[in-house]
């Protein structure tokens, strides 16, 4: 990571950036449900990082019924299986119809496959997706590519950085 060049390091999301591209998802969304007048019934999060997400976007969208699902998938940069730690109740769930199933972004689309499975009907909506997890996604804002690793601001802090020529 070191000797990459600034620009070859990642894709660097703000809060601003995340809360802006949260709320594009949230009116793309909008209207566009199976209930009267194209309503969700309910946002389910895919923990930890579809949380931001989805709170933005059930408060954009009016939505109440929140919940949950847990994925496991990612140790660091690396991916094992991706293991259910918990998940909503299944009399509100049913087979997903109407339910927006929100996350902060897919990658190879192992996380999404496992919930698709659980649940064929609910629309699955992320901010961000690489290529590969393009087919597991409904409705996403920003595609960007394989290679990049996208770095959210939960994960980061403000530090100091050595000017781009070195120091004088
Ligand atoms: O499409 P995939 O290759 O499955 O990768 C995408 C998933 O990986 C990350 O979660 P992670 O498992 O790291 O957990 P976290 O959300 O708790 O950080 C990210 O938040 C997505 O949920
Ligand atoms: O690019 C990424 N950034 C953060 N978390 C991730 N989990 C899978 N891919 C990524
Ligand atoms: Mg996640």
């Amino acid at each position: 990571m070191s000797n990459q060049l600034p620009h070859e390091k990642g894709f660097h999301i703000s809060w601003d950036q995340i809360h802006r591209d949260s709320r594009a998802l949230a009116w793309r969304l909008d209207g566009r449900g199976p209930g009267d007048g194209g309503a969700w019934k309910a946002i389910v999060a895919i923990t930890r990082g579809g949380m931001a997400p989805a709170m933005i976007a059930a408060r954009e969208l009016g939505i109440r019924l929140v919940d949950t699902i847990s994925i496991k998938s990612y140790d660091h940069q690396a991916q094992g299986d991706a293991q259910v730690l918990s998940r909503p109740d299944p009399d509100m769930m049913g087979d997903g119809t109407g339910v927006l199933v929100i996350d902060d972004l897919v990658d190879s689309g192992k996380t999404l496959e496992v919930v698709r499975a659980l649940y064929p009907n609910a629309h699955f909506a992320t901010v961000y997706a690489k290529p590969k997890g393009e087919p597991m996604v409904d409705t996403f804002i920003t595609g960007v590519s394989q290679d990049t690793w996208i770095f959210f601001p939960w994960d980061m802090a403000l530090q100091y950085v050595e000017p781009y020529r070195g120091k004088d």
